[in-house]
């Protein structure tokens, strides 16, 4: 037996490849980098390589196909009802999927000659980014395609959400890449294949959670990608959009010419790109993502993160609004303060809102559906949703005109704007109206299966469905005919071969061989027990019926084909009002869920104060009181001016008593009001803040060859180098990682760093119970500790946070309760007794460095480069003077 050749051969034109097989060689070429799904009739079918990798990730079976140059050719199929399933799996699994479709009818080819191949080419490449399908979709999570690129310094990120049509540009500083593309949580990253040698772009791209694509870099060149994106989006010019910086073009230069290629050249509807400088949203990179938990936990799930336990939308689109909303929170607190007005304005209507919510209940995903349709790839069902989606924009347009007429000021300017979009303009009403006369209720999946179209919508369908239909009411009346002049007992059968066709068994058909020439009764086929014949009317009949069923469906695909055409130049309309219903779910949810959990309005301004009073943690009082247990709120005021109270608040307090709770409930509460949400604190007052860091208990990072201890530390410089006196950092047990006296000295310092030099409102848990004397020698520190009481010799957490240092750690009483076993907990607390008397004989921790003033840095040694420069005087060189310098500094500098 031949070994199954497992890569194809480079060209199709090699002599013995069947033309079929040429084909499939043809469009493999184009997509060397995917797996290929090769339609032929009912299935895909994958060749090669192809179908061996597929078969191991899918279980499919591998068979062979023939031969190709003497060896076996294996192959692998997936029918084309179940595509989208195996599709999904491979997806998920890291693959790239080409598929390749028939472009023609076999009939339209067979007239070529009965040799010729139907026409096959690539429509799309399926990758991680561009999924449209409502199958391979999260509903509840928007599926974003991202590309990053690095111009002059400046770097950019370019978002599209190809399932709604959305574009999003951001030019950054290079610092905040991994924080820009962090917050949009892409599926798919395309990068210019230089920047991967990049170290800053590639801890971003490493943090980004997508799968990453490198493009050639030539893709990234400005000229060539604002001709690219102006084809895209069909512009002479892209300045009508905006002044975008050179960054910001290549990165959607890299998104055009991805779409161009996994799309086939069916450019999708998109938006305009929505500018945003990272300037306007709270700066939040990876690491504090999943630190704090904001929309997926560590382990990567939707369910016990802040965005799942706040989340009260009725549909899929408001859900990923919500999503994007707390995921990137602003910082302007004038927007702020409008997404808190729209809160505010439902949270005081409760009927109004219980109405919203009930209509947007029955509104199916109008995006998902507008842009599927746009793409022709929707179906019948895709129509209907859109259908709905107008007549929902319908009642909430009435529901709102009757009750924003009465209050004196109308709604809020997110309200508002939504609302405006609510308006069907006389397009999509027209749209909406021809939907709704002609589209039925009860819809198959696909085009092809027709009957969607409403009896009386077209006359010509419904003379063809009549034609189609009597005739086979004539069909029926020709069987009893038949067995009435035959005397057999003929059944009328069809199939996709012979058609109509009378079947009798075998054995009471044997009358009708005898018969003459002149007998009506034409043998057609012999099976086994039964015998086919046909008469003359029975053909003309089967004719008739097969023609008029064929222009039935042709008529409905034909008003399908108009129907999606509506749609295609509706589609940015579409999309829009998809946004407002969208808008509207997520401001009606974070209201349902503050009067739920009786949070309130924070007041957001432009000071440096963080006061909050009784603020609770939103997923753990959640959890707590799902367990029965009450939760305790605390209070928390920082002030980064150092006035009203402290910058920087030492935390402390025993194992377990809450000091991770604590510190994270905090920087949730600056995510929560910045996203214009409501929070769950008596009140809060809050500055508001550009980057938040929290770094709550690091964990190794492997993957990337780094120890618990390293990863902490370069967190941790992250943090020194990018706080501001705006920033607001969360920092639990820095230090930890290594031994006491290097781990008390580095968390020393950090902390000494963020009060004097960052200015940063920061809190600060710590076992090193040292570092509450920062209160004294600092002017802007406070200690803060978590109680605990020690009763009967157990230990009782209070939760409750207050003023003062703790003393100790209470460890071994932790470990008890933990279980561990009573030898080894009264052998720890007489090493404990032991230490601690070594400690006090050996002196005190004032006689430590750490209490010395920190002694100013000697300068460093002065380089060849900087005397020579420092030689320099530019006034008095002559331009040629002043080139010669440039070429001696230049031999000078270290290359
Ligand atoms: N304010 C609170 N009210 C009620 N229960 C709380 C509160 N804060 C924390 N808890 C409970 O205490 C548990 C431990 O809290 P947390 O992990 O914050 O302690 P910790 O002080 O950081 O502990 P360690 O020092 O061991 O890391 C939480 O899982 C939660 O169940």
């Amino acid at each position: 037996m031949n070994a199954p050749l497992t890569h194809p051969p480079k060209t199709a034109a090699e002599p013995g490849v069947t033309p079929v097989m040429a084909q499939f060689l043809e469009a493999k070429a184009k997509a060397t980098d995917a797996i290929l799904f090769f339609r032929m009739g009912d299935f895909y079918e994958l060749f090669f390589d192809d179908a061996v990798q597929a078969s191991a990730a899918l279980g499919l079976a591998l068979t062979k196909r023939g031969k190709h140059l003497g060896e076996d050719i294996p192959m692998a199929g997936v029918p084309v009802h179940a595509m989208e399933g195996y599709l999904a799996r491979l997806i998920r699994q890291g693959f790239r999927v080409a598929v390749c479709e028939q472009m023609e009818d076999p009939s339209e080819a067979k007239k070529r000659g009965s040799k010729a191949v139907v026409r096959r080419d690539i429509v799309r490449v399926v990758t991680p980014g561009t999924l449209t399908e409502d199958a391979l979709l999260d509903a509840r999570g928007a599926n974003r395609l991202a590309a990053v690129a690095i111009r002059k310094g400046r770097a950019a990120v370019a978002v599209v959400e190809l399932s709604a049509g959305a574009v999003d540009v951001v030019a950054c500083a290079l610092k905040d890449l991994g924080a820009t593309l962090a917050a949009f949580r892409p599926s798919e990253v395309l990068v210019p294949d230089r920047l991967f040698s990049d170290p800053e772009a590639k801890a971003a791209l490493d943090g980004s959670g997508g799968v990453v694509q490198a493009l050639p870099q030539a893709q990234a060149e400005p000229v060539g990608a604002r001709a690219r994106v102006e084809r895209l989006y069909g512009v002479a010019v892209l300045d009508g959009f905006g002044a975008f910086e050179e960054a910001e073009v290549s990165a959607l230069g890299l998104i055009a010419a991805y779409l161009e290629t996994t799309q086939a050249g069916r450019i999708p509807v998109l938006s305009p790109p929505r500018r945003s400088g990272e300037a306007g949203f709270l700066a939040i990179d990876p690491a504090t993502r999943l630190s704090l938990e904001i929309d997926r936990t560590q382990r990567g799930e939707r369910e016990g993160s802040l965005l799942s336990v706040i989340d009260r939308t009725v549909t899929a689109a408001g859900a990923r609004a919500l999503g994007e909303r707390i995921a990137r929170p602003r910082r302007d607190p004038v927007q702020i303060n409008h997404g808190l007005d729209a809160v505010e304005w439902l949270l005081e209507r409760r009927d109004l809102r219980r109405d919203l919510r009930s209509s947007l209940r029955a509104c199916p995903d109008l995006a998902r559906a507008a842009s599927r349709l746009a793409l022709g790839r929707g179906g019948p069902r895709d129509l209907a949703a859109i259908r709905a989606g107008l007549s929902t924009a319908q009642t909430l347009s009435a529901l709102f005109a009757s009750t924003t007429r009465e209050p004196i000021a109308g709604p809020p300017e997110r309200i508002g704007s939504c609302l405006d979009q609510l308006a069907l303009d006389p397009a999509l009403g027209h749209l909406l109206g021809d939907l709704v006369d002609g589209l039925v209720e009860e819809l198959p999946h696909l085009v092809r299966d027709g009957g969607y179209v409403r009896p009386g919508h077209r006359p010509e369908l419904d003379a063809a469905r009549t034609l189609r239909d009597d005739s086979r009411k004539v069909v029926a009346e020709l069987e009893a005919r038949a067995i009435s002049q035959s005397g057999v007992a003929f059944k009328v059968r069809h199939n996709a071969v012979l058609g109509y066709f009378l079947e009798a068994s075998a054995k009471a058909a044997e009358p009708l061989f005898r018969a003459g020439p002149d007998s009506p009764f034409i043998h057609r086929q012999t099976l086994a027990n039964q015998v086919r014949f046909t008469t003359v009317e029975l053909s003309e009949l089967d004719a008739k019926i097969s023609q008029a069923g064929h222009r039935a469906l042709a008529l409905e695909a034909e008003t399908f084909e108009a129907w999606r055409r509506a749609v295609e130049s509706l589609a940015l309309k579409l999309q829009t009002l998809a946004e407002a219903l969208a808008e509207l779910d997520a401001n009606a949810a974070l209201a349902e869920w503050a009067e739920e959990v009786g949070a309130v309005r924070p007041v957001v301004d432009s000071s440096l104060g963080f006061m909050v009073e009784a603020g609770r943690h939103p997923v753990v009082e959640a959890a707590v009181k799902a367990a029965g247990d009450p939760y305790t709120p605390n209070p928390c005021r920082l002030d980064g001016s150092g006035v009203g109270c402290a910058r920087l608040a030492i935390v402390t307090g025993p194992n377990m008593a809450g000091k991770s709770t604590f510190l994270r409930q905090n920087a949730l509460l600056v995510i929560l009001a910045q996203a214009g949400a409501f929070v769950p604190a008596a009140s809060m007052r809050l500055g508001v803040v550009d980057r938040l860091f929290s770094r709550v208990g690091a964990g190794d990072d492997l993957a990337r060859g780094r120890s618990t201890f390293m990863t902490e530390m370069v967190e941790t410089a992250a943090i020194l180098t990018q706080a501001t006196e705006r920033s607001f950092v969360v920092l639990d047990e820095i230090g930890r990682g290594t031994a006491t006296y290097d781990g008390l000295a580095i968390a020393w310092a950090v902390a000494e760093a963020l009060h004097d030099v960052n200015r940063t409102r920061t809190l600060f848990a710590t076992h090193y119970h040292e570092l509450a004397r920062l209160e004294d020698r600092l002017d802007h520190v406070c200690n803060l500790s978590m109680r605990a009481r020690e009763w009967n010799g157990d230990l009782v957490f209070l939760h409750e946070a207050a003023p003062g240092a703790a003393d100790r750690s209470y460890g071994v009483q932790v470990a008890r309760l933990a279980g561990v076993p009573p030898p080894v907990v009264a052998r720890a607390k007489s090493v404990l007794a032991r230490l601690e008397g070594e400690k006090a004989a050996h002196g005190r921790l004032d006689d430590l460095p750490l209490f010395a003033v920190a002694e100013p840095a000697a300068p460093p040694p002065l380089s060849a480069l900087d005397v020579a420069l420092s030689e320099l005087d530019p006034d008095a060189l002559s331009p040629r003077e002043a080139l010669e310098a440039l070429y001696r500094l230049k031999q000078i500098a270290p290359s």
